[in-house]
């Protein structure tokens, strides 16, 4: 079952166009990777997709909602976690997860949340306090707290060490399993080819490619996603 579908997606900051003619579709269960180089246009499509920014041209239908005329429901049901996404350094985990609550009509219960996700002992830790894994955690807690069916994750591991990066991964499986759909923002090629069912790889406000890792790895006739990628957008990830 298709819940994100983005036809024809236009967008463009005064004269810079953003996205060119975006169509993509995300299935239930999902874990889909949006990739591309700095400034393709993947946190222009989250945000249009998650309703947060207003498209100039196409359609989102998240949910079988219409961004355009249902958008207080869909921010409802979406959860959305941007990229350099920060808190006053003297908030506290439990403020955080109360405070994120209380913008929800129905919200999960944030104890309980923090209780799953392994964060009651740092209740009281302040957020400037954190390690960068632990800062990731709350930031998934937080994007899970207006319990989602749909959660937007914009590089969220970007500038963790490796345990922290493999720790965030399990957390994101670990959503799956629990029926949200997960879209990933990521620059990292072996992210993709772990967590993502499919992806969608954009190139200056385009999709050059959506599908399994696997078919793009054959449409390359690549030996890597790394090495597809770089065929397929002529850079480096
Ligand atoms: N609010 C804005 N005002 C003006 N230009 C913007 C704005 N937001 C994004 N842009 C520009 O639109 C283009 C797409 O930006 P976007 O952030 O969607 O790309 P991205 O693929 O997420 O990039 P990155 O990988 O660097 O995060 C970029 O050229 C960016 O500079």
């Amino acid at each position: 079952m298709t819940v994100i579908e983005l036809n024809d997606l236009r967008k463009s900051y005064r004269t810079h166009r953003a996205l060119d003619g975006v169509t993509l579709t995300v299935g239930r269960g999902e874990i889909f990777g949006l990739l591309g180089p700095n400034g393709a246009g993947k946190t222009t499509v989250v945000e249009c997709a998650s309703g947060l920014r207003r498209p100039d041209g196409g359609t989102v239908r998240v949910l079988g909602l219409d961004s355009r005329t249902r958008r207080r429901e869909l921010l409802q049901r979406v959860g959305v976690q941007l990229q350099e996404a920060a808190l006053p350094d003297a908030i506290k985990v439990g403020e955080a997860l109360r405070m994120y609550s209380s913008f929800y009509d129905r919200p999960a219960d944030w104890r309980a949340l923090m209780e799953e996700w392994g964060l009651t002992a740092m209740k009281r830790a302040r957020f400037a306090g954190l390690s960068g894994g632990w800062k990731q955690r709350l930031f998934i807690a937080l994007a899970l707290v207006g319990d989602p069916e749909i959660v937007f994750l914009d590089e969220l591991t970007t500038g963790l060490d490796p345990a922290a990066r493999r720790m965030t991964w399990g957390l994101i499986r670990d959503m799956r399993d629990r029926g949200v759909t997960v879209v990933l923002v990521t620059h990292f090629m072996d992210e993709a080819e772990a967590l993502c069912d499919r992806i969608a790889v954009i190139d200056r406000g385009r999709i050059v490619h959506e599908g399994t890792p696997d078919e793009l790895m054959a449409r390359c006739d690549a030996g890597s996603l790394d090495d597809a990628y770089f065929t397929l957008t002529g850079r480096t990830a």
